[in-house]
């Protein structure tokens, strides 16, 4: 990991329409993210995580201070940075097999042969050599999202923002996809912001939680995650400092959130 960041926040105000008018959903938030970075954003329900992630990506203008990703302001989606969301079903084109899901965000911009060449590591990358000439709706949950993950893969961002990828999913397909992941994150380098309601996926995954509170929302803790890697589902859950971390996120949670 470098020091240059990737994303930098500087007392960012971000206000949505509201009755009556508008409503401040994050205040004065300072953030600094560095390139291969993975930062997990937690915080209750309504906080505004995903209007954060939103703004990070471009797709939510902010109101006043400053957000940028690799020296460019983000008023508008820029180059380098792609987005998975939770809703897998409402992502994916049905009509279209998963090679061509995959190729939808870089199609029409490259030669046949570089397409391919993307279009196939993105599929390997998740592990749907064998799938990538079947329909999504013939695949299950947890494959769709694979999908949906590949074709952001696709695009070779620098910067993968992730709107709780995992939420609709059962937990054995969750572990598999969260060590998938990892492994993905290790080989491109890519910078990862992951929104999530779960602390120990937060915890398991992350270099930096964020925990987001209040209303307007700041941030009320920056816990640096120091696990080693490669993470283990069974043998990093058992660390000392895996259970330090979730008592204490469990507090604050406990503290804050409903404070
Ligand atoms: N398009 C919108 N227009 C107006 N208000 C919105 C809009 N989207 C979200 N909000 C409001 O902004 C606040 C933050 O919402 P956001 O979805 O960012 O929270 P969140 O922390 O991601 O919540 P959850 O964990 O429940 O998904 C909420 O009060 C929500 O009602």
């Amino acid at each position: 990991m470098t020091t240059q960041p990737s994303f930098e926040c500087e007392r960012l105000c971000i206000d949505l329409p509201g009755a009556p008018g508008v409503r401040r959903i994050i205040e004065d938030l300072d953030l600094e993210i560095g390139r291969g970075e993975f930062v997990s954003i937690l915080g209750g329900s309504g906080t505004g995580k995903t209007t954060l992630l939103r703004t990070l990506a471009g797709l939510t203008p902010y109101s006043s201070g400053r957000a940028v990703y690799e020296g460019r302001d983000v008023r508008c989606p820029v180059p380098g940075m792609a987005m998975v969301f939770q809703d897998y079903g409402h992502a994916l084109l049905m009509w279209r097999t998963v090679r061509r899901n995959v190729a939808l965000g870089v199609e029409g911009h490259l030669r046949d042969g570089e397409l391919d060449r993307k279009v196939q590591d993105a599929i390997r990358m998740v592990g749907l050599e064998r799938f990538q000439d079947e329909y999504p709706w013939r695949l299950s949950g947890g494959m769709q999202q694979r999908v949906q993950i590949a074709r952001a893969l696709a695009m070779e961002p620098s910067a993968l923002l992730m709107d709780e990828p995992f939420g609709a999913l059962d937990a054995m397909t969750k572990a598999s996809l969260q060590d998938q992941l990892l492994a993905v994150q290790a080989e491109t380098g890519a910078t990862v912001v992951f929104v999530t309601h779960d602390i120990e996926e937060a915890i398991y995954l992350s270099d930096t939680i964020i925990l987001l509170k209040g209303s307007p929302a700041h941030i009320a803790r920056r816990i640096t995650v120091e696990l080693p890697r490669p993470r283990d589902q069974i043998a990093t859950k058992e660390l000392p400092e895996y259970l330090r971390l979730r008592h204490q996120l469990y507090e604050a949670f406990r503290h804050e959130i409903h404070a």
